[in-house]
């Protein structure tokens, strides 16, 4: 392919475990991947401490010294060199740090859950759109070899429709040890199993079904979920929500846990005419397997297809790769990973909450 590649120049918000993930790599050369329309260049960092921001660049980008380490978010959002925002703080900081940023003129990728609840999310599509700023959820997964290989099965058609989704993302995070100021066990911190970990259950639920042509963009008609509570700080921490998507008609069977590690099984979706088993971990599988079987009703498999797919990194070049294209074109929205989808994320996660009975401390919720 020809032309100069688009140059997307980042701001890093956080030097946490996913800040350093994500720009690990954002650093591996977009050739490895067969990608050559667009190239990222990390402008700078910015961390509540300057020293954390120079560790970081130090220890992740080589000591970089074209990269700026920045002392506060304001900096960061504050600099004329900075296009587009990475957002790596917990769930809870997500609203405050996409404010600050949006005002200040730059396009955001903010990780997932993207806010504490969807009136945030709500607002913060309101801010985007009136500045004209580009604005995405990190839903990573969506932009994976392992999600578009599935989306083409189904468009294909010869399963059939998907009947039944069944996902659970569960890690052992040791909650009988770890303090209760760990981001995943406090409520100020929206700690809890659905909104740490229930995103990727539910982007398979939401990739399958809800994107399905026969369902026509409807969100789930009816959300029923339920949890065991975490003794030490009452977060979820066995949790499980069903949803029902009569259009099609099919359900969607998801759950998620803080204290038992990932089952064998990332997520299986179920056809009248077939199985597809997509590897764990459901965030970044590297792999599925598909089933076809004879006909409609009848389980006898004719044919069985094992994928095993590679790539340099970790996966989370993809959705980097989608916002550099997006602004290239002057999108403010990405087509795949929608503002719409993520609305229903978060109005499927409040209703989770609702239903069992957690409600965020006073205050940590900005918009009600
Ligand atoms: N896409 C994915 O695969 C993953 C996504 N995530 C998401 O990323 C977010 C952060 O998770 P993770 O990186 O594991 O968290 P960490 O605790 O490792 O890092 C969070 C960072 O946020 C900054 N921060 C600002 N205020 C606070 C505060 N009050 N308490 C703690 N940290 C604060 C700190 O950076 P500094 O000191 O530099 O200001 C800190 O290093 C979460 O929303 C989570 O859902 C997490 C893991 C995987
Ligand atoms: O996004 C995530 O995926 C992997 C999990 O271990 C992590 O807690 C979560 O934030």
């Amino acid at each position: 392919m020809s032309g100069t590649p688009f140059v997307v120049r980042w701001g890093i918000i956080s030097t946490g475990w996913i800040a350093k993930a994500f720009v690990e790599d954002l650093l591996l050369d977009p050739k490895t991947r067969g990608v050559h329309d667009v190239v990222h260049k990390i402008v700078a960092v910015g961390s509540r401490s300057v020293e954390s921001a120079q560790g970081f660049i130090d220890t992740v980008a080589g000591g970089d010294k074209s990269i700026k380490a920045l002392g506060s978010y304001d900096a960061l959002v504050a600099d004329n060199d900075v296009d587009v925002v990475y957002i790596g703080t917990p769930h809870t900081l997500h609203y405050d740090n996409t404010v600050a940023a949006i005002n200040a003129r730059k396009h955001v990728l903010l990780e997932k859950p993207a806010t504490s609840n969807a009136a945030e999310w709500a607002d913060l599509v309101r801010r985007a759109k009136e500045t004209g700023v580009f604005l995405m959820e990190a839903m990573w997964t969506r932009f994976q070899p392992a999600a578009l290989a599935v989306r083409e099965i189904i468009e294909k058609g010869e399963l059939g429709k998907p009947v039944i989704v069944d996902a659970d993302l569960s890690g052992d995070f040791g909650v009988e040890n770890i303090p209760t100021t760990h981001r995943i066990l406090d409520p100020m911190l929206g700690g809890g199993a659905i909104l740490d970990l229930g995103p990727y259950p539910l982007f398979w639920a939401l990739h399958v079904l809800y994107d399905n042509p026969s369902n026509g963009s409807q969100p789930p008609s009816r959300v029923s979920g339920g949890f065991v509570k975490n003794a030490r700080t009452g977060v979820d921490q066995n949790t499980s929500f069903a949803l029902d998507f009569p259009s099609i008609p099919a359900q969607a069977r998801l759950s998620c846990s803080i204290n038992v590690p990932a089952r064998e099984v990332g997520a299986i979706v179920r056809f009248r005419k077939g199985t597809i088993w997509v590897d764990k971990p459901i965030y970044c599988p590297r792999g599925y397997r598909v089933q076809w079987f004879e006909k409609e009703g009848r389980d006898a498999v004719v044919r069985e297809e094992t994928v095993k797919l590679t790539w340099e990194g970790r996966g989370m070049h993809f959705e980097a790769d989608e916002v550099g294209r997006c602004l290239r074109d002057g999108k403010l929205e990405s087509a795949a990973w929608t503002h719409e989808k993520t609305a229903v994320a978060m109005r499927v996660f409040d209703e989770v909450r609702r239903q069992g009975g957690y409600q965020l401390p006073d205050g940590v919720e900005k918009i009600l």
